[in-house]
């Protein structure tokens, strides 16, 4: 896959305003991202997220390590590196809160250089993808923070770039909006090949969303793997056994005995099969009783308890 985002042993200390004290934030981060891929930048609150995002976007420069955008450094060639981002940031500034929505749209389109003829098909066709064709003449601060999301998200893929950084793009939005701003950005992900880059605390937008994440803790990187990769790596031998008759009183000892982790409550039972022989086992205690099974389903893993525990290893190592 093509690198569009190269970022290399990035290290930023802020010093404390007051003590002078120096704090280091980001502390050797490297990654890369590829074109059409959706990256999610995860971590605890302070972890470096935003510093992050911020370096990328130039809105800050590193103390130590290096950004390119399409080969472009982001501190020697600032300009032709920032001409390939759009950036949504906390408090969505890069649209006019005094604008109507058709407004902001008109603007930045003007902005791109497209011509009157060209504007007016273009505007329409995202307020319709973005559902945002009845707020079309409402100025943006009469808006919902959810609207006022999905109109910055717009602004941000009208502006033509290639690289979009999302920070937090779904904080505080109801599950429909969240869903639909989550649906847009796979669609521009895969539709139009942008490289994206969302920083999050949201694990739905990871599992759902993102092909790989880098997982950012103290500063530092502690995963940079595919999300698919990691779910499986995780994956438990807990498995839900829906049976066709309730357990006996004697199954259940024979059980208790030879798996000592598993829970059952009437016709559901969850245990623990670690190793190959274990299922066997089951079996020959299931037909003491000809007790038979109707479903097995292996327990799934979400990404937010491979997420807790990457970053409690983390903390314990
Ligand atoms: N301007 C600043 N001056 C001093 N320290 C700062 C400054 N900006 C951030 N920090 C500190 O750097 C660390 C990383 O902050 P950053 O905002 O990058 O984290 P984050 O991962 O985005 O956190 P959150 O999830 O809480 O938004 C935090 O400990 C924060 O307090």
């Amino acid at each position: 896959m093509e690198s569009i985002i190269e970022v290399n042993g990035i290290r930023k200390v802020y010093k404390k305003r007051k003590s002078k004290e120096a704090f280091v934030a980001v502390d050797g981060i490297s990654f890369q991202v590829g074109k059409g891929e959706i990256m999610g930048l995860l971590g605890p609150n302070g972890a470096g997220k935003t510093t992050t995002i911020k370096s990328i976007c130039g809105l800050l420069v590193p103390n130590e390590g290096s950004i390119s955008i399409h080969g472009y450094d982001s501190v020697n060639d600032r300009n032709k590196a920032l001409r390939h981002i759009s950036a949504v940031l906390e408090g969505n500034r890069n649209i006019y809160w005094r604008l109507t929505v058709f407004e902001n749209l008109e603007y930045f389109a003007g902005n791109r250089g497209m011509s009157k003829k060209e504007i007016l098909p273009y505007i329409e066709e995202l307020l319709d993808m973005f559902h945002l064709q009845d707020k079309r003449n409402e100025v943006v601060n009469n808006l919902s923070r959810g609207m006022q999301q999905k109109l910055a998200i717009c602004v941000a893929m009208m502006a033509g770039t290639d690289v979009i950084l999302l920070d937090e793009p779904t904080l505080g939005l109801d599950v429909e909006t969240g869903y639909e701003v989550r649906e847009i950005l796979k669609r521009i992900a895969f539709e139009e090949q942008k490289t994206i880059i969302i920083s999050t605390h949201d694990m739905d937008v990871v599992q759902d969303l993102c092909n790989r994440t880098v997982i950012i803790n103290q500063g530092k990187v502690i995963a940079n793997e595919q999300v698919s990769k990691l779910l499986n790596l995780f994956k438990t031998s807990a498995y839900k056994i829906h049976l066709k008759e309730s357990l006996t009183e004697e199954q259940v000892k024979h059980l208790e005995h030879k798996f000592p982790i598993h829970e059952w409550e009437g016709q559901i039972l969850n245990v623990n099969l670690d190793h190959e022989e274990a299922i066997y086992d089951l079996m020959d205690i299931l037909k003491m009783n000809r007790t038979s099974i109707e479903t097995i389903n292996q327990t799934e893993v979400n990404f937010e308890e491979v997420f807790m525990k990457l970053v409690k290893e983390e903390a314990v190592s």
